[in-house]
Order: structure tokens, then sequence, then C-alpha cells
């Protein structure tokens, strides 16, 4: 029954809220993955990879876990070719890393700005998510099938349950990690996920999150078939923390990594630890990446066991641009990249 509305303060009210929100329906999650399936094998592939990580996570399997992509994908034909070259490079270097593809189709901004292949694939900021879910996933169905691991950052909790059988590894970035509702998604996710710092560079947030992603929750979601649900979780026993500085202050010195170690151990959580070598850690300066990586394998390689591994933002042409018309094939729109030939260079010689 509708009830009435008492004063012209409770219509207009209702009116401001009807104009504040639109609806627009959206394919469940089931009906976009029977449309792009994951066949057995492909799904074998990512069990795979998520148990390579977490053996490096836990420290049975010595290689560096390297998480290496774009910024943001916002061109998947570039996105395609700079993962073919991942995977030859990824073949070639097996036996000292796992090579995992930054797949990035969420982006968390610090106001406002183009969130991402997903939001809004045309980035004409009018949005499409039916399209943008729906080249996001075919987007990570063609990298699957190349052979190669895939990061993203789960940014949205609703965006996993379309995208997630994909995912090897995922982050929290700096901007989510203290929100609960991230936390309670780590939980329920099936694959390995690193928690960031906080942007104030402050790592008991992301210590908090880890203890709070390994245990069990119920919280609010929405079933693969669109149905409200309360979701039970069981406790991710594979999260980690991620160092990428804050506030314009690195934290990969010997010093930050040796109090992060000490911290975790302290709290009981596993000391397993990926440096992040841009954001802070790079002063947004591209280039700057290389310096840091190869400091974090010296120590690494000087005996600090918690390193177990690097997140790179590499494209296929150095550094970054602004969105326009006349766009450089292969440059990020988004933060600053190593190109290519930078990163083969730099991991060839780690
Ligand atoms: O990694 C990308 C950016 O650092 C992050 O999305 C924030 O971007 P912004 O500060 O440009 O919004
Ligand atoms: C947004 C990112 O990082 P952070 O959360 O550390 O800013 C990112 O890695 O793309």
């Amino acid at each position: 029954m509708n009830m009435p509305l008492n004063t012209v303060g409770e219509r207009q009210m209702q009116s401001a809220a009807a104009t504040h929100r639109q609806e627009t329906a959206l394919p469940t999650p089931a009906e976009l993955r029977q449309r792009l399936p994951v066949d057995e094998r492909l799904a074998r592939q990512v069990g795979r990879h998520r148990q390579a990580v977490r053996d490096i996570l836990h420290g049975s399997d010595e290689r560096t876990l390297i998480v290496v992509g774009p910024c943001s994908v916002h061109d998947e034909v570039a996105a395609l070719e700079y993962g073919e070259k991942l995977k030859v490079l990824a073949d070639a270097l097996s036996d000292r890393f796992l090579i995992v593809m930054r797949a990035y189709l969420e982006k968390p901004r610090t106001t406002v700005g183009w969130k991402g292949l997903l939001y809004d694939p045309e980035r004409t900021g009018s949005g499409d998510l039916n399209e943008g879910l729906l080249r996001s996933r075919r987007l990570l169905l063609n990298l699957a099938e190349m052979g190669l691991p895939l990061a993203t950052e789960a940014l949205s909790p609703f965006a996993m349950d379309y995208l997630g059988d994909l995912v090897s590894w995922t982050a929290i970035g700096a901007r989510t990690t203290e929100s609960q509702i991230h936390r309670e998604m780590v939980s329920g996710l099936p694959m390995p996920a690193g928690f960031k710092n906080g942007t104030d560079g402050g790592i008991s947030v992301a210590i908090n999150a880890m203890q709070s992603g390994a245990h069990p929750h119920h919280h609010l979601g929405v079933s693969s078939h669109g149905t409200p649900v309360m979701v039970s979780t069981r406790g991710n026993p594979d999260t980690h923390l991620v160092l990428r500085g804050g506030r314009g202050i690195t934290n990969y010195d010997e010093q930050s990594i040796q109090h992060a170690t000490k911290s975790l151990s302290d709290a009981g959580l596993c000391a397993a630890i990926m440096v992040d070598c841009s954001h802070d850690n790079a002063c947004k300066q591209a280039e700057r990446q290389i310096d840091v990586a190869r400091e974090v394998m010296r120590q690494k390689h000087a005996g600090s066991a918690g390193i177990r591994g690097l997140m790179l933002e590499s494209f296929l042409e150095a550094g970054r641009q602004n969105d326009g018309d006349d766009l450089r094939y292969g440059c990020s729109i988004t933060d600053p990249c190593l190109s290519w030939d930078q990163t083969e260079a730099l991991l060839r010689s780690l």
C-alpha cells in the first residue's frame, strides 16, 4: 500500500530522490558468465595460477611474484598486444618469476575521473556498464586464453561476481583497504588478495584489513541470479601486504620493510610483502620504478625473507597522456607507465 505523503517537504524529498538516481537493468552475473563462459580447461588453469601465487606467498616457492601491466586498460587491442609480449617474457623467466598481468578494469579516483573500462568503455562520461561488463569479461577471457595469470583491483564487490572466475590475484587499493565492505568481500574471494597500505603510507589499516579478511563474515549481497542474499564467507587465508608509499614518502627501504615484516608477525599474520614500485614509491615518476625494483630485489637476495613480490605499472609506450581525440597507441591515460622495452630489460636484469 502506498503511504500518503503528508507534507510538501516529504513530497520534495521524494522527487529529489527520484531525480538523483536512475536504474538501468544489467545482465546477472550468471547470464554474463553463460554468454562468455570459462571452460573446464581454463578453470583448471586459473586454479593452477592461484595455487602458484599462494605457494609464493606462503614461501613454498622461492620465485618472486611480479604483477605487471598497464595502470588501466582503455584499449583492448593494446592490452592484448601487451599480453602477447608478456606471455613470451613470462615463459622465458618462469624459473625466477611468476609473472601476472595487471588487467585493471576499475580505477578508484581521488576525486573524479574516468573509472575504467568496466564503467565507461567509450570514455564519453555517460557510462555504459552493460557494454563495459561485456568487454571487460571478453578481454579477461582473451588474455587468459593466452595462458596468462591475471590481476585486477577489486573495487566494486559486484564486479567480482561477473569477472572473478578469471582472476588469479587481486588488490584492494589504498583508498578502500579501510572499508569493511572490501574486507568482507576479500573474506569470500577464492583468490589471493593484496591489501595496499593507506594513502597516508600507514600500514596498520592494511594489517587490520588482513585480520578482517581472514575472518568469516555475513554480509548483504546479490546472488549470481540477481536476488538479494545474505552472503556467508569463510575467511581468506591468502592475503598479504602491499607497500605503495604514501603522501609522497616511500616505504620500500630496508627499515620500512623490516618494520612491516615485524608488524605482520606481531599481528600473527603471514609476513608476505609485495612492493608496489609505482604510486608514491615512485613519486608518480614511472622510470623511478626501475630503481625501486632493483633495490627491493637487492634486499630480497640479501635475505629479506618477507619480500615475495613486486608490482610494476608498464604499458607498450612510456609515460602517460591526457585522454582526448589524438591518443598515442599503447600509452596510459591514468598513471605513467614504463615502456615495454624498459619493462623487458628490467625484468631480464633482475
Ligand atoms: O593508480 C591509479 C591512480 O593513482 C588512482 O586511480 C588515483 O588516481 P587519481 O588520483 O588520478 O584520481
Ligand atoms: C590505484 C592503484 O593503486 P593505489 O590503490 O595504491 O593508489 C593501482 O594500483 O592502480
